[in-house]
């Protein structure tokens, strides 16, 4: 089994183009996340199709919010499908709903997008603040509330690990760019050394693998920064 610190995004819009990166990236990778992209493009059956007839690990990608019952209804039935980590929002209600339901799944938080500022904050009228103050305290809240983790990016990894409600808890960092790579949309980043040597578990790595010349060689480079 590869070192499964490094979960890859597969942001292809479909489960055909989905496999067909998962394939090339062979066993050099491990564990993949789905998301909302792949949604109407057979993302489940991927999830199911890696995990059933490859071995790799998967998370699924939903960002779920909204009303309690609503959630638990919702996490209940993505239970069946023997995935091993999902996204919720981190606001407690959400979190407490879904930590109901999870079955084997790990729940993780998210904090604020690694792609949102302190501008985009105020924007959206969330209360002033450091985003990094922010950031650790809604991490606390969702531990407290059940999460199993929290989605932050690395620039508040170790503030997050330094927690007490953080024990024992899963730190997974997107915002995870190898020097000199394009950010495009995400603002709050670092390399993936620097996000496991602030105490991530995982990173996620979407477009620096898949939009590669070669893919299955940019995982390779960052596995082996990694160390
Ligand atoms: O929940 C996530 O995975 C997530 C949370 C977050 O705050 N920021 C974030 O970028 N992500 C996801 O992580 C991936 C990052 O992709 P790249 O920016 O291409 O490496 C995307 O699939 C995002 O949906």
């Amino acid at each position: 089994m590869s070192d499964d610190r490094l979960i890859v995004a597969l942001d292809v819009p479909d489960a055909l183009s989905g496999l067909e990166l998962a394939e090339g990236l062979g066993d050099a990778v491990s564990f993949y996340k789905i998301g909302l992209g792949m949604l109407t493009g057979g993302g489940l059956a991927l999830a199911r199709e890696l995990k059933d007839d490859h071995g790799k690990r998967i998370f699924l990608d939903m960002k779920l919010f909204d009303i309690g019952a609503t959630v638990e209804a919702a996490v209940r039935g993505l239970s069946r499908f023997d995935l091993d980590f999902l996204t919720v929002h981190g606001d407690p209600h959400v979190v407490d709903a879904a930590a109901q339901a999870k079955g084997d799944m790990k729940i993780l938080a998210v904090t604020i997008l690694t792609s949102l500022d302190r501008a985009d904050l105020d924007a959206a009228l969330i209360r002033p603040g450091d985003v990094a103050d922010l950031v650790v305290e809604r991490a606390a809240r969702a531990f407290v509330a059940g999460a199993d983790g929290v989605i932050a990016s690395p620039r508040e990894a170790a503030a997050i690990r330094a927690l007490p409600e953080a024990a024992g808890k899963l730190i997974v960092t997107p915002g995870v760019r190898p020097a000199g790579a394009a950010r495009g949309d995400q603002k709050r980043t670092e390399t993936p050394a620097a996000a496991i040597a602030a105490g991530a578990d995982h990173i996620v790595v979407g477009r620096p693998v898949h939009q590669a010349p070669d893919p299955r060689a940019a995982a390779q480079a960052i596995l082996a920064e990694l160390g």
